[in-house]
């Protein structure tokens, strides 16, 4: 496979991502606190700040029936549903296709007063994890969003302070078949989502409002972002 300029730098972190989402908040050390649960919905975070700015990881797990990884990956990845979901968007574009599952995105978010605005510019990739022989059942699946650079798109050259993010949404379907040998409906398949994402504000904002922020948006975003999913795809065919 012809591998792009981006390739060894996705790979390794893709890789790297993959296994400490895959790590249950107790694994990964003391320090994770739950701050938001809602059902099956829970979001923890750590409290961390570099040079006096906020930048505390967060992870959230979540259980949502109806729909596959390969569904949700699909839609948190592809840019033509992003406006629907992603509610703290101003602008959102594609710099750069580097391959199907490659993209480099451009976005805008609405301003959090008193701080001032933040764009980001980061390659997202989308990613089949093939089970390893003993795990059955069907594949995982991957999005990982990783900052970069781009000459075109120099950073604090404008209104915007350039934030620095990592996020990985990482998808794990169950399928539990009926019992009478019946086809498998979306009545029997169920998602475990694991939401990690680390945002460095790139530029100082007031730690009390960032951290209200992100209380605030955090959930909604998941919750909102995952009823749209199951919304579009209740009436399609399952895409494992
Ligand atoms: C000062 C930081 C402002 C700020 C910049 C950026 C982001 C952000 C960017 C990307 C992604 S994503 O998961 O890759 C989906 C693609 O958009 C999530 C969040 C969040 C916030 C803050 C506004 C908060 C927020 C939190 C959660 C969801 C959305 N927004």
């Amino acid at each position: 496979v012809a591998q792009h300029r981006l390739w060894k730098e996705i790979d390794h972190l893709v890789k790297q991502e993959v296994s400490m989402a895959r790590l249950g908040v107790g694994e990964c050390g003391t320090g994770w606190q739950l701050f938001a649960e809602d059902g099956e919905m829970k979001m923890y975070r750590r409290e961390e700040e570099i040079d006096g700015m906020v930048v505390d990881p967060l992870k959230a797990v979540h259980v949502v029936k109806g729909i596959t990884g390969h569904e949700l990956c699909h839609y948190f990845f592809s840019p033509q549903y992003r406006y629907d979901w992603e509610t703290t968007l101003e602008t959102m574009q594609v710099v750069e296709t580097i391959a199907d599952d490659t993209l480099i995105f451009q976005q805008t978010h609405k301003r959090i007063w008193p701080a001032s605005q933040r764009d980001c510019l980061f390659w997202s990739h989308l990613r089949r994890l093939p089970n390893d022989q003993d795990t059955e059942g069907p594949d995982m699946w991957t999005v990982v969003n990783h900052s970069t650079e781009h000459t075109d798109y120099p950073a604090n050259t404008g209104k915007c302070v350039r934030i620095f993010l990592t996020v990985c949404l990482l998808c794990q379907t169950q399928v539990d078949p009926p019992k009478d040998g019946a086809p498998i409906s979306r009545d029997n398949i169920t998602c475990k989502i694991t939401y990690c994402s680390v945002v460095n504000p790139g530029g100082w904002a007031p730690a009390s409002v960032l951290r209200a922020v992100y209380k605030r948006e955090y959930p909604k975003f998941l919750k909102r972002f995952t009823s749209y999913v199951i919304n579009q795809t209740k009436n399609k065919s399952i895409m494992f």
